[in-house]
């Protein structure tokens, strides 16, 4: 059998491609699915089972990190989705969108003002289908701005119908520490505090992931075919292309362990995501020819930054606490309040379990560091830009300058103030390192403090041609000291806030990291022992020139082939401050856009 287009991997982006390439009638589409599908499962559709049952453990790829040199060793797990729908089946559902400048910043490292945020705004809004707080949502602290949203599309986004207090009274804390009060956190403006939307359907309080909203509803289109339990090895290649590019004519996959393949008459989409599209790349032999030749793949076209220039954003956390009993410590320590919950939840669709988290506010370098530790932060990056940036690069001339670009549009955003290195949200409950049955059985508030902006970059490569070996992934972490600096200032904004009015109110004690932490240099190494992944990887095909280091142009191809395009979070060349769903969903609407010619 043969398609006209090939997308690889159903999750966020690949089921947005394939939904709009479908829409065409003359057009046949396949999706090759690893993972199942899931939709049928509570801890999936119920928002507040985030991460219970299989979620994590058969719904996930699970990718561990090489030891992190910069974290005591210690190996990390960059969880992401696997399953129909990819990352949206097992993620917190939280939906804001970056600020506009970074979305900017897209345009000009490409020098294409197609990628900017008023030309990206339509595909924002033509993925979204909005529906705006009711009257309880606006009285519990909902705001919402109607021109930044799409009424019409396929996401459904929504907000909760349970509000923690404890969340409450976090915000006006935030607004009390110089936080504006957001009138929409997918703005584009999000240095700010407010109520983020959610990837839910209002009408019934149940996620709405990528294969709810762009596949589900579409199954019986004849012209669209999803393979599930399905697991890409390679793209085959045509030999005797015409354009002298290498072209796509195959795509072999695994179930269980007998090879199928399928034929391309178009193009081939990769959106196995930032892990998995370089992989498969990568197996296909097109990357770095020392690399491949290493793991056992003969090289077909060099391309030596396929799988470099990864980056992701790192979690951290300060806890305390809480004299509120209403938390979702509640659920843990009290099993019989759990179930009542969850039954009322079948019944009515609300209680605990139909509140996806949650408050958010995006820092700026004002609420972190000084102005004299700021300027000496950005002098001595500025000192050393070249230098992180080709030891970043791997010995790759080309990324070493994409990475300075980078770094030096970071850093002229927060001389402005305008790069938002941190994401400080409150959590009703515990979030922190320490597990259930080894911390202190009580209630607390937690202030999840995550890096936005690292300037560290990592790669990941495969070491094997096995197809279901997994790649080797290392992120860097804290591999820049400005990187080290902000979460170090994220954890004592976290303080600040915990003890912020009103939020004192209900302050009973910090638990973490514990208040014999006190300097720098302590929270420093505490930090160094418990920080996480968020699970935000992005750039590791990145869309750049290739004088920069680039993997794809601003067509989404893949430079050197004819007929392969990405779509998913590895062409971000840099990460954004934002969870990264409902940019990855503007990246499939955008590049279905691109592939049919603009006329969608
Ligand atoms: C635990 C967690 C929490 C998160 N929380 C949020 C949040 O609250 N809000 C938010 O906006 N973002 C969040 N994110 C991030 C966001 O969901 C992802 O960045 C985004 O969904 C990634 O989209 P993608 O299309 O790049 O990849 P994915 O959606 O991960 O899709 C890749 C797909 O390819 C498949 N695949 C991979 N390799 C192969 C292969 N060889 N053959 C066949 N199929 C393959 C995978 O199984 C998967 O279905 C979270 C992510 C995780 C993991």
């Amino acid at each position: 059998t043969s398609y006209d287009y090939v997308v690889v991997g159903g999750g966020t982006a690949g089921l947005t491609v394939a939904n709009r390439l479908s829409e065409d009638k003359h057009l046949t589409v396949a999706v090759i699915e690893a993972g199942f599908n899931a939709e049928g499962l509570q801890e999936v559709f119920v928002p507040g089972l985030i991460g219970t049952g299989i979620s994590f453990s058969t719904l996930n790829w699970a990718y561990a990190t090489v030891p992190q040199a910069n974290l005591n060793g210690r190996v990390l797990t960059v969880n992401a989705g696997k399953a129909l729908g990819g990352s949206t089946i097992i993620n917190s559902m939280i939906f804001p969108r970056a600020e506009k400048e970074q979305y900017d910043a897209w345009g000009e490292l490409n020098n294409d003002n197609t990628w900017t945020w008023s030309a990206l705004l339509p595909f924002f809004k033509k993925s979204e289908l909005f529906t705006p707080p009711n009257k309880f949502q606006t009285e519990s602290g909902v705001r919402f701005l109607a021109s930044v949203h799409g009424f019409a599309g396929r996401v459904k986004v929504g907000f909760p119908n349970f509000f923690f207090e404890q969340s409450a009274l976090w915000r006006k804390a935030a607004e009390g520490l110089g936080f504006p009060a957001s009138p929409d956190l997918a703005n584009g403006d999000p240095h700010a505090v407010g109520i983020a939307p959610n990837s839910l359907d209002a009408a019934n309080n149940t996620r709405c992931s990528a294969a709810c909203a762009y596949y589900t509803p579409f199954q019986d289109r004849p012209n669209l075919v999803v393979i599930t339990n399905a697991t890409v090895s390679r793209i085959l290649w045509n030999n005797n292309s015409a354009s002298g590019k290498l072209t796509a004519s195959a795509v072999e996959y695994l179930i269980k362990n007998e090879t199928w393949t399928v034929g391309v008459s178009k193009e081939v989409v990769l959106s196995a995501g930032t892990v998995g599209s370089p992989k498969v790349l990568e197996l296909s032999g097109v990357g770095n020819s020392t690399i491949l030749k290493a793991a056992g793949v003969k090289p077909v076209l060099n391309l030596p930054t396929v799988g470099e220039n990864f980056a992701d954003h790192v979690h951290s956390w300060a806890n305390a606490f809480t004299k509120i009993t209403l938390t979702k410590d509640a659920l843990l320590l009290n099993p019989e309040f759990a179930s009542a919950q969850l039954a009322l939840w079948f019944k009515n669709r609300t209680g605990l379990y139909s509140a996806a988290p949650r408050s958010l506010s995006i820092a700026a370098p004002s609420d972190v560091f000084t102005p004299s530790q700021l300027n000496t932060l950005i002098a001595q990056a500025e000192a050393n830009l070249t230098h992180f940036a080709s030891q970043f690069a791997n010995g790759n001339p080309a990324l070493a300058k994409g990475i300075a670009a980078q770094h030096s549009i970071a850093l002229s955003l927060y001389k402005r103030n305008k790069e938002l290195p941190l994401e400080m949200n409150a959590e009703p409950g515990y979030s922190g390192p320490t597990a259930f049955g080894a911390r202190p059985a009580r209630n607390y508030t937690a202030i999840n403090s995550v890096l936005y902006a690292p300037l560290s970059r990592g790669r990941t490569h495969i070491v094997s041609s096995n197809p279901l070996t997994p790649p080797a992934v290392d992120p860097a972490y804290w591999a820049h000291p400005l990187d080290i600096a902000a979460q170090v200032g994220g954890i004592k904004l976290a303080r600040r806030m915990l003890v912020a009015p009103p939020l004192d109110s209900i302050y009973a004690g910090e638990f973490e990291p514990g208040t014999d932490k006190r300097t720098d240099a302590d929270i420093e190494e505490w930090l160094r022992g418990v920080v996480a992944s968020d699970n935000h990887e992005v750039g590791s095909l990145s869309m750049m020139p290739q004088s920069l280091g680039g993997v794809v142009d601003t067509s989404l191809r893949v430079y050197g082939t004819a007929n392969v395009r990405v779509a998913d979070a590895s062409i971000i060349p840099f990460p954004i401050s934002a969870h990264l769903s409902s940019t990855v969903y503007m990246i499939g609407e955008r590049a279905a856009d691109i592939i049919r010619g603009g006329r969608a």
